[in-house]
């Protein structure tokens, strides 16, 4: 009998329901792909914004973490938001262990409040993306990131090689904040930079499409894809779930995606 691909999200919980884990599991169950969760903080969010952060002892995730690892086959991870550097730092030690690791580096919620209790920059930069098989920075990530403004598809793509050169193997720069007809995202792998772009959308519903996108790339990851048709099939699914919400009015803020069975 076959048995089901498992994917790892490690990530904070919104318990608005939009990003984060919830968000995480309802792409991969999208995916036909098992996950399981390690939470790095809780928020008390919701469409409006973020309310309060909790964040989960280091100790605590590291027991998660071997809680899962030890029990179940793994084939791919996805990090969201981490909450600090010492939980940053935590994931990168653990890396060796986490297969196509696929790291959302989650700076700035969608309402625009801060995700994080510290200064996370330099710990993922120089710990974690070392690591990584895919980054997904979005363009306001990117430039705090690289210390450069990224407000073009000029910008995302230098912004991606700057990122590379941080040993992630696949850079894709997110252009969802780009105000244009078209959604364009850059990716980056082995010097190589492709531009790929799926029709606009227009709805506010837009909380979780950066969760969605790294979680379904760790997922098809986790079924055998290679990077490219995984990045390329994530896009083709947040468009989707974008567009089957986007007549929603869930909630006074940014709403959230819907959902698609995908192949
Ligand atoms: N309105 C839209 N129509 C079509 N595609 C979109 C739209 N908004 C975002 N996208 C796509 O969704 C993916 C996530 O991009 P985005 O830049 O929004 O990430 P993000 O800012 O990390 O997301 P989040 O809002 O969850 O933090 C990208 O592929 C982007 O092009
Ligand atoms: C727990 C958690 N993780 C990630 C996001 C980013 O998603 P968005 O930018 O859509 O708010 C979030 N808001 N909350």
């Amino acid at each position: 009998m076959e048995q089901p691909v498992v994917a790892l999200t490690v990530a904070g919980s919104d318990s608005g329901g939009g990003a984060g884990v919830q968000a995480d599991l309802k792409a991969f169950a999208m995916c036909g792909v098992f996950g399981a969760s390690v939470f790095t903080a809780l928020t008390a969010q919701n469409t409006m914004g973020v309310k309060g952060i909790h964040a989960v002892p280091r100790d605590f995730v590291a027991a998660q973490l071997d809680a899962v690892l030890a029990d179940l086959p793994v084939g791919a991870v996805k990090t969201g938001m981490l909450a600090s550097a010492s939980t940053v730092e935590l994931v990168a030690e653990y890396a060796p262990r986490l297969p196509n690791l696929v790291v959302d580096p989650v700076l700035v919620a969608s309402s625009g409040d801060r995700l994080f209790t510290d200064s996370v920059e330099q710990a993922y930069l120089t710990a974690l993306f070392p690591h990584a098989a895919v980054i997904t920075p979005n363009m306001r990530e990117a430039s705090v990131l690289t210390g450069r403004e990224v407000s073009t598809v000029d910008d995302m793509r230098a912004a991606a090689e700057r990122l590379g050169e941080t040993g992630a193997k696949c850079v894709v720069v997110k252009g969802g904040h780009l105000s244009d007809s078209s959604a364009v995202d850059v990716v980056w792998r082995d010097g190589t930079v492709d531009l790929v772009e799926a029709p606009w959308v227009e709805t506010r519903n837009n909380h979780g499409t950066g969760c969605t996108f790294a979680a379904v790339t760790a997922a098809r990851l986790a079924r055998g894809a290679d990077p490219k048709s995984a990045i390329f099939g994530a896009k083709a699914y947040v468009h989707e779930a974008i567009r089957a919400s986007a007549d929603w009015r869930l909630g006074g803020g940014h709403g959230p995606l819907g959902w698609k069975p995908m192949p």
